[in-house]
Parts: structure tokens; C-alpha cells; sequence
């Protein structure tokens, strides 16, 4: 298995903080207007692309949006929300499990059906704990997530540990995208200070003040997707001050 998308994402992490630009093919409103957009934030900074969305989202949106997407050279990483969100164009897919959820499928069901997919396209695989907090939205709910409360640190720590035993390599801590609060700093700060995951944090994150505290706390990778749509120069000064971010 290759491992270049991984070891990409190491090496930035190893000189300062990620961002990655969520990008819901169902819910761009002019496919026109996305490649200089998506321009736009490569020069600020943002370090992939994801792309993904519970509803909504086909295969062939999905491809439509990777060809848009292929001449900017960063990598682009499918979040899968499904089985039918595989394609060979993307250079890695979150292989997610939602350790959270009370349904078989989420946790191992999808992967299983997914798996020789995967292998036969020779997508690089992004091994990911996903965790669903205190909101949910859209993700929880299809996701039939036991959505852990904002301040249960030891509970989402202890699915952490649970994570990282079971061998995985990357934690993404979601809130639910247009939640009207983030996971909070000091829930991340717990799992950076007793695991060596890499976390991932996305869901309501709209200003610049909610990404540096959550940078500060210790997130390796933080997602933004709906100020992405709602306001580009916004999004774009949340990039430039999590990429201008060094760790004393
Ligand atoms: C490994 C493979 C192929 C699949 C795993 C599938 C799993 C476990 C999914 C977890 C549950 C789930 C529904 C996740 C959604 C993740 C995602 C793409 C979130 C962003 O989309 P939203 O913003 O919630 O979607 P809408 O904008 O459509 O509401
Ligand atoms: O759309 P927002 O609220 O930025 O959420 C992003 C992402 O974490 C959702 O899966
Ligand atoms: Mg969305």
C-alpha cells in the first residue's frame, strides 16, 4: 500500500498545522465558480481537499468534482459517507469507522463492503477513527451516532485509546457540520496529551478565534466546509492564521 498522502500530512504536521477544505459535492451552488474558488484557497494555504456529504451525494458528482479539482496540486480525499463514494480519481480516501455508532454497518459494515473496491483501485487508505460530539447534525443522525457530549473528555478520550490500540492512525472529532458550537479545546488537548493519533477537527468552525483555540488545544487537521460556501474570505483568513500557526 502507498503511503504518500500519509506521509505528506506527517511531514506538514511535523512543521506546524493542516487545513482541509471540505467540499460538498451536492451542496456547491456553482460548479462554475469552483475551480477559482478552490484556487483561491490553495494560495491561502489549505492543504487538501475533502470531499464528501451525507445527502445528496452521488458517485458521479463526486467525480465531477475530483476532475474540477485535479489540476490544483494538492491532494484531494474522499469523506465517504457511503459505499458509493469510491473513485479512482482521488488520490485517498478517509477510511472511516464511526466508533460512536450503534449500528454495525458504520463501524465495520460499509468498510467491509468498500474494502476490495479500494484495494483493486489502489486508493490510499487514511485509517480514521470517526467520533461524532454533541451535535451530530446530518452525520450523526444517519450515522445512528451515541453522540458523546461536548464535556465528556474521559468518555471521547477513552474511545481514543480504544482507536489508537485497535491501530488506528488518524481520530477525527466531529461535531457535525453547521454545528452552532465546536468540540471543545480542552477535549482535544486530552486526547493529544494520551494518544499519538492524529486529530482531526471540523464541525461549526467559522472564525478564526474557534480554529486557533482549537490549533492551540493541539489539532493536527482542521476542517472547514460550510464558510467555505457561505463566505470564501472569511474561510480564507481562518487558512491563512492556522497555516501562519507554529507550536512553541
Ligand atoms: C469506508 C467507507 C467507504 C465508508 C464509511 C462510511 C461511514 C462509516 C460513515 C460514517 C457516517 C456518516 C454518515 C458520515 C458522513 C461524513 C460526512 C461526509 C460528513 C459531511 O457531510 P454533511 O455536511 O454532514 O452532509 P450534508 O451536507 O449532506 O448534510
Ligand atoms: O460545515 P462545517 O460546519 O464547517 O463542518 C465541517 C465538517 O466537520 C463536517 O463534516
Ligand atoms: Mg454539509
Amino acid at each position: 500500500m502507498k503511503e504518500k498522502i500519509s506521509k505528506y500530512i506527517q511531514q506538514l504536521s511535523e512543521e506546524g498545522v493542516l487545513h482541509f477544505s471540505l467540499i460538498d459535492p451536492d451542496k456547491i451552488s456553482n460548479l462554475d465558480k469552483l475551480d477559482s474558488l478552490a484556487r483561491k484557497l490553495y494560495e491561502a494555504g489549505t492543504s487538501a481537499f475533502l470531499i464528501g456529504g451525507t445527502l445528496g451525494v452521488s458517485k458521479d458528482k463526486l467525480d465531477n468534482v475530483l476532475e474540477i479539482l485535479s489540476d490544483i496540486k494538492i491532494p484531494k480525499i474522499i469523506f465517504p459517507s457511503n459505499i458509493n463514494l469510491i473513485s479512482e480519481k482521488a488520490d485517498a480516501i478517509l477510511f472511516l469507522s464511526l466508533l460512536n455508532s450503534d449500528d454495525i454497518y458504520y463501524v465495520i459494515g460499509a468498510q467491509v463492503i468498500a474494502a476490495p473496491l479500494i484495494k483493486k483501485l489502489g486508493i490510499e487508505v487514511l485509517p480514521t477513527g470517526y467520533l461524532i460530539i454533541g451535535y451530530g447534525g446530518t452525520a450523526g443522525h444517519i450515522g445512528r451516532a451515541r453522540i458523546i457530549p461536548f464535556d465528556n473528555n474521559e468518555l471521547a478520550l477513552s474511545y481514543a485509546l480504544a482507536a489508537e490500540f485497535m491501530g488506528m492512525k488518524f481520530l477525527y472529532l466531529e461535531a457535525g457540520s453547521g454545528s452552532p458550537e465546536t468540540v471543545r479545546a480542552e477535549m482535544v488537548s486530552m486526547i493529544r496529551r494520551f494518544t499519538n493519533l492524529t486529530i482531526i477537527v471540523g464541525g461549526g468552525i467559522r472564525s478564526q478565534e474557534a480554529a486557533i483555540k482549537l490549533v492551540e488545544a493541539g489539532a493536527h487537521i482542521i476542517v472547514t466546509g460550510n464558510i467555505i460556501e457561505d463566505n470564501p474570505e472569511k474561510a480564507i483568513k481562518i487558512i491563512e492564521s492556522i497555516r501562519n500557526y507554529r507550536r512553541v
